[in-house]
């Protein structure tokens, strides 16, 4: 389904005058006025001032919706969320959240009152009622969490002993908290309860305007996946979110924001709201552009609703306001914040997990289609042949049917020609499923890989050993559940690397074996090691730590352990059901072409030549339209795999480069430890390394990286267009200008080597540096303009399942490259033999050896 433009909805609640207001004299300043206009009038204007007759006291916003004192919670909830709850068990990301100054009611509608229920309890209610409806046809499981945000660091508080969490990214670009408690329910009456229990534990102190004012931000999640329960090919499941966010009050910041003199409240600033307030600013400038640079990252609140403001998500904000004199300053400030984020646009779309799609597959139909052409079009010339022999000449064929018999034939044609098509797009439609079916093995590994992936986070960053024990235990319970499931690759590898205790060194038995034969080794090796112990009639103690460990686990694990675990085994499941239907489906295809052949084999014994060619020649025109069809497809869905994929890929990669940090800082402390004297190559790569580090020269590839995503995403880079202008800052779309450094970026050196098919590459990493600096040329400096790369496409212009670049060698030629020195000295560098291989200078175990010659990006910790 395609992503829609949507605009964020904006309500306004004006609350009714509390006791407070009422004793102090306040007056009522704002005004509900019909559906959509609020009017604020200032009380500091006096009308009767001669200087200023034509001054109106009275500023006007028009929202989506406004409430004033006598509307409802029911009213609220009606006309804001109500009508998104079926998106949500649809697949579609919704979040709802409070703004406005403390005081103004904002906790009033997101929780209520015992006796008036706010909007959590309302919106619960109703999705569980709409998950009752479904239920015959889906499957649902719903769970949620509950967080607050308080001076940037986050709390979980439906388990507020488990101390601070940390925000992470997942190969989607979704945002996950590590470690956070998601409890399944299908009640709304017990999520209530555990709000309210949560709502206790979260951070308030007294404030002027509010007794109980709450000094953090609240975000309750709520997440639905669905499942249908029919069997059918395109199946799909689907993860919808749900946030509902009760923000803390906005004053502090609106004020920071209009003086700029609290900014120096260190601790006490709310620097999510600050941020919150920056992105809305930048957001609604460009009506809501995503392209537009937007600082998401500044705080944990805006990475949380990164989605919500600028991305996948209905979103819906609730500002509030007092409608009393004395609140004028801050009442003003917040409509004005309202009514600016009226512009940003979001871009919806359904969360379908199998959405990635195999090139090779659509390859494959592709050149099959084409051999299909090239059998039609060798039949027509041969018949054309033939004609040419038969007296009378080419192209005269006189033939004397009676009427009858010639209506008869047309009639057989015609028959014919309908069963063709009908076949013929019978085996199309198949292929298609084939592929989907394909691609939904792919993602499942992906969805395997990535929860290995969470499992080792974690440890990865504190315990490499803890990681090992969870990784090794989770791999444990996927082998026994599922021994001819084929796993992501390098997985049968790793696992005969953990099992003989080798953490990151790579034995070299396992690293010169094929994935299958390494799949074949680990299972002779898992049966003899069961077999042993059986064998001998007990076990074996050295054998005993691995099932130690997992009863270990098993009783103690974290619960994303548990919950990893889970999403495995459904994976799992899943991959059992796509291979039988694949397995149907392959034999269908094999049963149909055979029946379209012998159909074709037919058509010269029982039509004319006349209606015979016009037959073949359709069948030629709707085979190369197919093949025409197939091929767009395949290019569009290369863009999209291609940006699907990279987040993984770089998340992959910051993983690995924090362990080797991890390995880094240990040895070194190993080595000032024992005294041991570092050698000056290693001092100086290491010092190299830090450097590069410190400078943020990864920082900005990534940078590069986003830029060349961004292009992919809007199709500028798919277009064609002559070698790019000197001076590209007049063409340079708006939204890039704002990217740091200007025009044209100039990134620190990088290595370029040239690719076997003549192209260079750049890569970038202080590794690679050691590894192939003797086969480099001279590294210039790159040079990157920061407008969408114009490259001449050809099928080599992309390599898209590795994330690196890879420029046309016709972009390249033209450039002068200046000689440099190069960056290390040769006893680092290492050497080449006369055989060309190369000697590194590194010990032969050093674990930061580079392992794949695909260009590596790493990413600096957050
Ligand atoms: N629409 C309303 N109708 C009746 N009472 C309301 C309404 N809105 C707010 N109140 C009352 O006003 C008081 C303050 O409201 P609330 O705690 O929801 O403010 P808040 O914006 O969440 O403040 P803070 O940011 O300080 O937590 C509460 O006693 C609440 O019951």
């Amino acid at each position: 389904m395609e992503p829609k433009d949507q605009q964020l909805m904006v309500a306004l609640r004006i609350r009714p005058l509390n006791s407070a207001e009422l004793e102090e004299g306040a007056t009522v300043i704002a005004h509900k006025v019909g559906d959509q206009v609020v009017a604020l009038m200032d009380p500091g204007e006096d009308p009767e001032d001669p200087l200023r007759p034509h001054r109106s006291r009275e500023r006007t916003f028009i929202f989506d919706t406004v409430f004033d004192q006598h509307a409802s919670q029911e009213d609220v909830y009606q006309a804001t969320i109500g009508h998104l709850v079926e998106g949500i068990i649809s697949g579609y990301n919704t979040t709802v959240f409070a703004y406005g100054p403390s005081g103004a009611g904002k906790t009033y509608t997101m929780l209520g009152m015992d006796a008036e229920p706010g909007i959590y309890l309302q919106t619960l209610t109703d999705l569980f009622k709409a998950i009752k409806e479904n239920q015959d046809n889906t499957e649902y499981s719903v769970s949620m969490s509950y967080l607050e945000i308080y001076n940037e660091v986050i709390r979980d508080l439906l388990n507020p002993s488990s101390g601070f969490l940390d925000l992470r990214e997942d190969s989607k670009g979704s945002i996950q908290i590590a470690g956070i408690t998601e409890v399944s329910t299908s009640n709304a009456q017990e999520i209530m309860q555990l709000l309210t229990k949560g709502n206790r534990q979260r951070t308030q102190e007294p404030t002027a305007t509010n007794k109980t004012s709450s000094r953090s931000h609240a975000v309750l999640q709520v997440t639905v996946h669905q499942r249908s329960r029919a069997a059918d090919l395109a199946e799909e499941v689907r993860l919808g979110r749900l946030f509902m966010v009760d923000l803390a009050g906005s004053e502090r910041a609106a004020q920071t924001q209009n003086r700029g003199k609290r900014m120096k409240e260190g601790a006490h600033i709310n620097r999510s709201l600050l941020a919150l307030g920056n992105c809305i600013n930048a957001l609604s400038e460009k009506g809501g552009s995503r392209a537009q640079y937007v600082n998401f990252r500044d705080s944990k609140l805006t990475r949380l609703l990164k989605d919500a403001l600028g991305g996948n998500s209905r979103t819906v904000m609730i500002a509030h306001i007092s409608p009393a004199s004395s609140s004028f300053e801050e009442s003003r400030t917040t409509l004005l914040y309202a009514y600016r984020a009226k512009n940003i646009k979001t871009r919806v779309k359904r969360n379908l997990l199998n959405v990635s799609y195999r090139i090779a597959q659509y390859t494959d139909v592709i050149s099959d289609l084409r051999r299909e052409i090239e059998h039609l079009k060798s039949k027509i010339e041969k018949q054309d042949k033939e004609k040419k022999r038969e007296p009378g000449g080419p192209g005269v064929q006189v033939t004397v049917t009676p009427h009858d018999a010639e209506e008869e034939s047309r009639l057989q044609v015609d028959k014919i020609r309908a069963q063709l098509i009908g076949a013929f797009r019978e085996q199309m439609e198949m292929r298609r499923s084939l592929v989907e079916l394909e691609n939904t093995n792919i993602e499942l590994h992906v969805d395997m890989s990535r929860h290995l992936l969470t499992l080792a986070e974690p440890g990865a960053q504190h315990e490499p050993w803890c990681f090992t024990k969870n990784r090794d235990h989770l791999q444990n319970r996927l082998l026994r559940a599922c021994p001819q499931a084929s796993f992501p690759p390098g997985f049968y590898r790793a696992r005969m690397e953990t099992r003989s205790g080798v953490l990151v060194h790579r034995s070299h038995v396992t690293d010169t074996l094929t994935e299958p034969q390494a799949h074949g080794r680990f299972w002779e090796r898992e049966k003899s090691q069961q077999q042993a112990p059986r064998d001998r009639g007990e076990l074996d103690k050295d054998e005993e730590p691995a099932d130690a460990d997992a009863d270990e686990a098993e009783s103690g694990e974290p619960h994303e352990v548990a919950l990893a675990r889970e999403e495995v085994n459904l994976l799992l499941a899943e991959q059992r059901k796509t291979a039988a239907l694949k397995a149907g489906l392959e034999q269908r295809l094999a049963h149909a072409k055979q029946k379209a052949s012998q159909m074709e084999q037919l058509l010269p014994e029982q039509v004319t030549s006349q209606a015979q060619r016009e037959v073949l020649q359709l069948l030629c025109r709707a085979h190369e339209l197919e093949v025409e069809n197939t091929e767009l497809q395949a290019t569009s869905l290369c863009r999209k795999n291609l940006l699907g994929q990279k987040d993984f890929v770089i998340q992959r990669y910051h993983q690995h480069r924090l362990l080797c940090q991890q390995l880094i800082q240990g040895q070194r402390q190993l080595l000032r430890d024992s005294g041991i004297p570092v050698p000056e190559p290693l001092e100086q790569c290491y010092r190299l390394y830090a450097q590069e580090l410190g400078e943020g020269t990864l920082d900005r590839l990534l940078l590069l990286h986003s830029v060349m995503a961004s292009s992919l995403q809007d199709g500028s880079i798919l277009n064609l267009s002559p070698s790019p202008p000197e001076d590209s800052s007049q063409d340079q779309p708006e939204d890039r200008k704002d990217l740091p450094g200007g025009t044209p970026f100039e990134l620190s050196p990088m290595l370029l080597e040239r690719d076997s098919d003549s192209h260079k590459s750049s890569k970038a990493t202080p590794l690679r540096m050691l590894g192939k600096q003797d086969s480099l040329l001279p590294p210039p400096a790159l040079r990157i303009l920061l407008t969408p790369p114009v490259l001449e496409v050809d099928e080599n212009t992309l390599q898209v399942p590795e994330v690196s670049f890879t420029f046309p060698s016709a972009l390249w030629q033209g450039s002068t490259v200046p000689s440099r020195q190069p960056l290390l000295p040769r006893e680092i560098r290492g050497s080449t033999d006369s055989g060309g291989r190369r000697h590194s200078p590194l010990p032969p175990s050093n674990p930061h050896r580079l392992q794949s010659s695909s260009a590596k990006r790493h990413r600096r910790p957050r």
